[in-house]
Parts: structure tokens; sequence; C-alpha cells
């Protein structure tokens, strides 16, 4: 990410633009969303779909937008899709009441109901979705050695570091570090993590173990993925931020990796990953504030000194556990801040801890007529007791669709029942070229004391947990091909007791299907 962006801008920053009558654009007021990632994207297909008459204004800083393909609903809450990269002629073709205008919005007058973009331009609504998605949380601002992998432009970024690379440093334990630490080949990575065990973002200490085998192993080329997806670079995407950018394109999605090379300089196939468990970073030196402290620098671990190639590292990382390591750069894979910055420079907005516009169970934000939705928002409601909030594309889409039901029936004066999909929290993933289903409670979140496991592991094929709580299965990680998501996304949703059924519910003897037809 370039050094002058700004993680999340802060209110004072955002100089308020008069609006000029001049500047207005003679249009009729209607649906505006700004946003061209699949939230927003979405909402602006359904709001085409439900409001085919009237005018629908989608406002994105990227000039690709994504948009989802080939989706198809694999349970009651579990959907599967591919997400493509469209340009805006083939969004405003499939709904001609869509217009994209690709330009950044920097403030809005919530009381007036217009936003104004950065080239100066008026748009007036009458309701307003806000899409904008997030930006890395980085361990440090302005560092160039230290980046984050967001959009097209920060990928290529990373990819480009990666092509001399013989060392880097993985900060983080979610999502984007899993997969970093399987996909980089000819590199030394080491991955500081701050837990005790590996990917605890999405599964506990059991699974974590099924994994690590594979830390080290070579990629397992034999399982097909299971989807793929190119994003492509046009001249336009790959452009420098023009000075004052702060939005970021659309973020990568499943199978990002698939269409970037991820190889350093070394030749060597198997992956050299040293996990740092229960640590942070400290500090991130230069090579000269390196030299300052008179210290020596840890070797990769297996490796003697004399076998360093070269000791002179351009940046260094000092870890809380007290270890020092030089590395060509550092990947800082810590989570995402929700980007609010072009809304909040007046107070009207609720904002959650996590720095997301808070929205009820109508996408509504705080603010009359404005909703939002995707990593930009914060679910605010109460949930239902299996479904919890999750940055990812299945709830952006999910919410980007139902906040343009929410627009149209506020609009209608009609009351609309909230979505099935906020029943249960349902995720399908790739992790490690595993195929990975995570339902409802899956790490028993939020459930205190008062539950019970079921384990089925068969090392290298399949990893199965079941949580119960009072017999009712609460949630559920599956990992490998286990074909058993439908039954048991049912089995969570109709709480049925489960207590007769003891350990045969993962009796692998048992069809569970049949069991429970
Ligand atoms: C590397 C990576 C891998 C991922 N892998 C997965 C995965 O496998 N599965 C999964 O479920 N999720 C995954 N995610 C998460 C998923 O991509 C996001 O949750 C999802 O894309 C969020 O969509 P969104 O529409 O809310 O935001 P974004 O996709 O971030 O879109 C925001 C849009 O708003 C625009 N914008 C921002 N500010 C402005 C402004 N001021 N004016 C105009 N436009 C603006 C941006 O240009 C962009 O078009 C991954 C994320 C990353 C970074
Ligand atoms: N397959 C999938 O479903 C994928 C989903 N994603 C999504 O993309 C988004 C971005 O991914 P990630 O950056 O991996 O975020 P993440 O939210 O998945 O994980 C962030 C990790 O960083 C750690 N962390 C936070 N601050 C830290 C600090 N100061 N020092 C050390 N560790 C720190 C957290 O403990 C957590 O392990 C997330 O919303 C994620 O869910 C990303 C990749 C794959």
């Amino acid at each position: 990410m370039a050094a002058s962006r700004e993680v999340c801008e802060k209110v004072e920053d955002i100089a308020p633009l008069p609006p000029r009558s001049d500047q207005r654009r003679d249009r009729t007021a209607g649906f505006v969303i700004v946003g061209g990632g699949i939230a927003g994207v979405t909402c602006a297909e359904q709001l085409s779909a439900l409001s085919p008459d009237d005018p629908v204004t989608l406002l994105s800083a990227s000039p690709l937008i994504k948009s989802v393909t080939n989706f198809r609903q694999v349970g009651r809450a579990l959907e599967e899709f591919d997400v493509e990269e469209k340009t805006t002629g083939a969004l405003q073709k499939a709904c001609p009441n869509v217009r994209v205008v690709h330009t950044q919005v920097r403030a809005a007058d919530t009381d007036k109901h217009e936003v104004y973009t950065e080239d100066g331009e008026t748009f007036p609504y009458t309701k307003l979705c806000i899409c904008t998605g997030g930006q890395p949380k980085l361990i440090t601002k302005d560092n160039p050695y230290v980046i984050g992998i967001r959009d097209t432009e920060t990928v290529q970024h990373f990819q480009q570091k990666m092509a001399n690379a013989r060392r880097v440093v993985i900060v983080g334990n979610g999502g984007i570090a899993l997969e970093l630490v399987y996909e980089i080949e000819g590199c030394e990575v080491i991955w500081a993590i701050k837990d005790d065990s590996i990917g605890n973002t999405f599964f506990d200490r059991g699974a974590a173990e099924f994994f690590l085998p594979h830390l080290t192993a070579g990629k397992c080329e034999e399982n097909k993925p299971l989807k793929r997806l190119k994003y492509t670079v046009t001249e336009s995407s790959s452009d420098s931020p023009k000075k004052g950018d702060t939005a970021m394109g659309g973020a990568l999605g499943p199978d990002w990796k698939d269409g970037w090379r991820m190889k350093g300089k070394h030749d060597q196939a198997a992956h050299r990953v040293q996990v740092e468990y229960q640590c942070e970073v400290q500090e991130v030196l230069t090579r000269e504030e390196f030299t300052r402290t008179g210290q020596t620098a840890e070797c990769f671990p297996g490796t003697s000194r004399a076998e360093e190639q070269n000791d002179d590292w351009p940046v260094y990382v000092l870890l809380t556990n007290k270890r020092l390591y030089g590395c060509d750069f550092v990947v800082s894979a810590t989570g995402v801040v929700p980007s609010t910055g072009p809304f909040l420079h007046n107070d009207q907005f609720s904002v959650a801890p996590d720095g997301g516009l808070r929205v009820d169970d109508h996408m509504h934000t705080s603010v009359p007529d404005v909703y939002a939705a995707g990593d930009v928002c914060t679910a605010s409601w109460e949930p239902a007791p299996q479904w919890f909030q999750m940055r990812l594309w299945s709830q952006a889409r999910q919410m980007g669709s139902y906040a343009a039901k929410c627009m149209v029936a506020d609009r209608d004066g009609e009351d609309i029942d909230m979505d099935f999909c906020f029943e249960l929290f349902a995720h399908v993933t790739k992790f490690f070229n595993y195929k990975i289903v995570l339902l409802g409670r899956y790490n028993a979140q939020g459930l205190g004391k008062d539950y019970e496991l079921l384990l089925r592991c068969t090392k290298g094929l399949e990893y199965v947990k079941v949580v119960l709580q009072a017999g009712r299965m609460q949630g559920a990680v599956l990992i490998g091909d286990t074909d058993l998501e439908e039954t048991f996304e049912n089995l969570i949703v109709n709480g049925m007791d489960l207590s007769p059924y003891g350990e045969d519910l993962l009796d692998p003897n048992i069809d569970i299907e049949d069991y429970f037809d």
C-alpha cells in the first residue's frame, strides 16, 4: 500500500465541501450507492430488479466493479459463488436504470440529502447506501517495508516485493495470513501470531494441529480448487493512486491467489515457515536503527550463521518474545478498518467500537435515509443465536441485497422481515487446499463454558467438530469433503435435541443424511 495513504481519515481532515449550485447535475434524486465492491454492486443490482423505473447511481472509486456469478445456494444459508470483476458497461447493460460513475466521494450532507465528490460534483439522493468497504489495519503507518493486502493494487505491490524476497515476516493469524503461509514459495517465512495455535480466527487448536504438517510440506496440487477466479489488471486499475486518493479498490476475495505468483528468490519448493507463537511486533527497525542496537539478528531456525547467505536485511522486526529477525518486508495481515472517512465529518453517524457504521436490523444507519452494507458497517441489532458478523464476501453480498430490499420497502412504506441468511452464520472457504465449512457458533463463540464438543478426525483427510449445548447443535467445523454441511445446517436451524444419538452423530459408518431424513 502506498505510504501516503491513511488507513482511516480523521474527521477533521475532511474539510466540508461547500456545494455549489452550478456543480449540481441535473438529474432526479433517486437511490445512490457509494462503493463498487460486492456489497455496493449487489445492492445496485437488487435495487434495479425491485425498482426498475427509478434512477440508481453507483459511485465507485475503483475502475472495475465486483459482481457475483455462478451463485449456488448449497444449503439454507450456505452459498457458493464466484466473483468477477466487471466493467461498468456490463453492469449498466444488465441493469439499465443503474448508472455507474467512477469518482471518489469525499463528503455528504445528510440533511440536504447530497453527496459530494472529489471532482466537485454533487449527487442528490432520496435513499443512500454506504458500501465503502474497509482498508487494512496495519501495525505501523507510513512504513514502506510494512504492507497490507486488500485490492488489486496492493497485491501487485506485494508481488513486486515478493519477486526478490528471501525472507518475509507475516503478522496476524486470520484469513490473509493463513492463505499466504501456504501460498508463498521460494522464500523463508516468519509467521508472528498472538495466539497459541494457528488460524484461530477460523478454527480451534484441534483443527490447527490438523493443518500444521501442511506448513512445512510442499503445496498439495492434487485437490482441485473449489472455484477459480482470475483478477484482471487493466491499465487504469494498476495506476498509482492520484495524490490525495484515500479510497482503495474493491477487496480481493475467494481464490484471489490463483491469479498471482507468490514466489520468492529461492528455488526451494517446500515451505520454510517458522511460527512465532504468542507474540506481537514490538518494533520495526531500519537497518541503521538495528545497527545502533548492537544486537545480533536471529538466523532462520535450523540454519547456522554460516549458512545465512546474507545478513544485510533492509528491515528488522523485534518481536515481543525478544526475537529479532531481519527480512525483506513485512505483511501486516492484521484485520480491516471500515472506510467511513467521507461520512464522519458530522457527528450524526453512530459508530461502533470497531469503527463501522452501526446499522439496525433494516441496514439503516443512525441517520435518516442512509443505509450501509458490507465491511463498512457493524451489525448492531440483536442477532439470532447462531449468527454473528464477520467481514466476508458472503455477508457483504447478503447485506447489499437486503439493504436494497429495505430501501425500497421503506420508500414504499412497507414492512419486511429480515432475510433468512441472518439466522445462521455459514461460511464456505478453502485453506491449505482443504474445503472448510463453518456453521453457527463453530468455535463455541459466546457459549461460555457450558457446551460439549464431538470430534472426528482422519489425519490428512478430514476434521469434523460439532458444538452442542443442552443436546442441541450450535455450530460445526467441517474440514475436507465431509458432505455433512446440509444435514448439519438443518440440525442447527431446527434445534433438534440430539442427546439420544450421542456419538453416533459422527460415526462414519452411519449415513447421517438417512438418519435424519
Ligand atoms: C486478500 C483478501 C482475501 C479475501 N478472501 C475472502 C474469502 O476467501 N472469502 C470471503 O468470504 N471473504 C474474503 N475476503 C473478504 C471480502 O473480500 C470482503 O469482506 C468483501 O469484499 C467486502 O465487500 P465490500 O463491498 O463491503 O467492500 P470492498 O470490496 O472493500 O468495496 C468497497 C468499494 O468502495 C469503494 N470506495 C471506498 N471509499 C470510497 C469513496 N470515498 N468514494 C467512492 N468509492 C469508494 C472502493 O473503491 C470499493 O469499490 C477477502 C479479503 C481480502 C482482502
Ligand atoms: N477465506 C476467507 O474467508 C478469507 C477471509 N478474509 C477476510 O478478509 C479480511 C482481512 O483479512 P485479515 O487481515 O487476515 O483479517 P482477520 O480479521 O481475518 O485476521 C486478523 C488477525 O490479525 C490479528 N491481529 C490484529 N491486530 C494485531 C496486531 N497488532 N499484532 C498481531 N496480530 C494482530 C488478529 O488476532 C487476527 O488473527 C477479514 O475480514 C477476513 O475475514 C481474508 C482472507 C481469506
